[in-house]
């Protein structure tokens, strides 16, 4: 139980015992009071079926590290659509996609709102962020200036240079690291490869330059770790000042001050500019989220900088996430690797053989290079437990009634492995995804990895033009394989991070060596 604790309160077992004692006791002294009560109480509410749970900390005493897998395992006994409790709060969550459909469809409207969680507020600006907004007209406004001035079909492609010069680098870092010395075999981390190339082509569309590892890559992913560990206070408001003591707030802070300084320092590196009289310089969306703040006196420069926060934060974790698991599967399945491989050397005609990349139109023909991404996504969703959601007024969702203010968790991951509708659900075979006409846009309940519904994520072209383009780039002109001993058991292994969007634990290590297309 101490383990399944510690993703609540880092270390605080002393008072966990305390409260796990007086819970017990509360417990007993319910037991015999409800005795009196539960007549009156069933002929009420027609709640969805619970696990038991404590007094006071309700059924945060079973939380496990790995979210996804905890509630998968609890919706085994209690079924797809299950009441927690976390203290006081009422927590709905979906396991199977006829109960995905009911609350990110049919009753969207009903679940749109965000919860207030304490992590959110301290990193988010106070909810000013997409994700982290009220449903309302404020929420209506910043998403829809993402969606039109970075995120459309039309802005996404406006990036290709910047897209292809970032592969181009990439590629001449493989090459180098593999092919200058006098073994033709070295072992790369291609985590950190992975990292630098999304992490450059998220920050140049995103704020126009390049972003060093110490100023976003480290602070950011700190932060998704922290947004992922709920904190005791946001369901036990009496409890608020533990995460004073056991210092969970004093580090979420420190780590949203050194952010905060990072994009002060974005926003004055664009105001300066503007004035110059540079013909090269490009109005990119910070330029453009400052005009909108001049214009509407209701925007501060938290407005500017928490957008950038969301970008980056949605954008860098979650394309590297996707790519290294992919990376990973290939690896430990070569004879994917090797149908992958063939498909996107097909493409490079014979004379072509000393092209530099895969380009973006190379990719309308690589429908195996597709379902790679696909079949990865369902086996590794990115965020594996949707963003949290909260119910706005009373409802019922399949006969069950559900409260206003209940907390809702959908386990996308679950519902992307139930056997009710995927064969061999643990298995990968992008083979599956070929004749298939399920999607990932949000209309195929069975495969979620980005969500449904107006809390959808806006950011799916974006995102899977870059998962294609860096995975079919790094298996073009490389062959791959698994270092030996107990690297190579690293590599493959499955361990998974904790928090909001989940990674490989270990650092994907492998092997590169030059491939000669004209060996085709
Ligand atoms: C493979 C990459 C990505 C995955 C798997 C992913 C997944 C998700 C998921 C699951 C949600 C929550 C959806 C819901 O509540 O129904 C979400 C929301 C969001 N995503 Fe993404 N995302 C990815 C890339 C991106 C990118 C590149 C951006 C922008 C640069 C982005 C921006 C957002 C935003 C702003 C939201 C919040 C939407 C709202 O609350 O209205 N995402 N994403």
């Amino acid at each position: 139980m101490q383990k399944s604790m510690s993703n609540f309160l880092n270390g605080t077992t002393s008072l966990w015992f305390f409260l796990f004692m007086l819970a017990l006791f509360t417990t007993i002294a319910n037991l015999l009071l409800s005795k009196l009560n539960t007549k009156s109480n069933l002929a009420k509410k027609n709640s969805p079926p619970s696990p038991p749970k404590l007094p006071i900390i309700g059924n945060l005493y079973q939380f496990g590290t790995l979210t996804h897998r905890t509630l998968q395992s609890l919706a085994q006994t209690y079924g797809p659509l299950m009441l927690l409790h976390f203290g006081k709060v009422p927590v709905l969550v979906i396991s199977n996609a006829e109960a995905a459909r009911e609350v990110l469809k049919t009753q969207d409207h009903v679940f749109s709102n965000r919860p207030k969680l304490k992590m959110y507020e301290i990193f988010l600006y106070g909810f000013r962020g997409v994700a982290s907004a009220p449903y309302g007209p404020y929420w209506r406004q910043v998403k829809s200036i993402s969606v039109l001035h970075l995120l459309s079909p039309k802005k996404v492609q406006s990036f290709r240079e910047v897209r292809e010069e970032e592969l181009v680098a990439m590629i001449e870092k493989v090459r180098l690291s593999c092919c200058s010395s006098a073994s033709l075999m070295k072992v790369l981390n291609l985590t950190n490869l992975l990292t630098q190339v999304t992490n450059d082509i998220v920050c140049r569309c995103v704020i126009g330059r390049r972003c060093d590892e110490s100023e976003v890559r480290g602070p950011i992913s700190e932060m998704e770790e922290l947004l992922g560990a709920s904190v005791l206070g946001d369901y036990i408001p009496w409890l608020h000042w533990l995460g004073r003591v056991n210092g969970v707030y004093g580090r979420a802070e420190r780590v949203a001050k050194k952010l905060d300084e990072f994009y002060d320092r974005v926003v004055e590196e664009h105001v300066s500019k503007r004035g110059r009289d540079d013909k090269h310089y490009v109005n990119d969306f910070v330029d453009i989220l400052l005009s909108i703040q001049a214009t509407d006196f209701q925007n501060d420069q938290t407005f500017v900088k928490s957008l950038i926060m969301d970008m980056l934060a949605a954008g860098t974790d979650t394309i590297l996430a996707v790519i290294e698991w992919a990376m990973t599967e290939l690896l430990r399945h070569p004879n994917a690797m090797q149908k992958l491989q063939d498909e996107v050397r097909s493409v490079v005609a014979t004379g072509e053989e000393d092209r530099t990349h895969i380009t973006e139109d190379d990719l309308n023909d690589m429908p195996y290079l597709k379902a790679v991404i696909k079949e990865t996504l369902r086996l590794h969703p990115a965020t594996p437990v949707l963003i949290p959601r909260e119910s706005m007024q009373d409802t019922k969702v399949m006969g069950y009634d559900i409260a206003a203010g209940t907390q809702v968790l959908v386990n996308a991951w679950a519902i992307s492995v139930d056997p009710s509708y995927w064969d061999q659900p643990l298995e990968f075979q992008p083979e599956r995804h070929l004749n298939s006409s399920i999607d990932i846009k949000g209309h195929d309940f069975q495969f979620i990895p980005f969500g449904a519904g107006r809390r959808g994520c806006p950011g799916i072209a974006f995102a899977m033009l870059l998962n294609e383009l860096v995975l079919a780039n790094i298996v073009h002109q490389f062959d791959w394989a698994v270092p030996g001993g107990l690297l190579g058991e690293k590599a493959l292994d499955l361990s998974e991070t904790t928090g909001l969007s989940v990674h490989k634990k270990l650092p994907l290590m492998a092997l590169a060596s030059p491939h000669h297309l004209s060996q085709n």
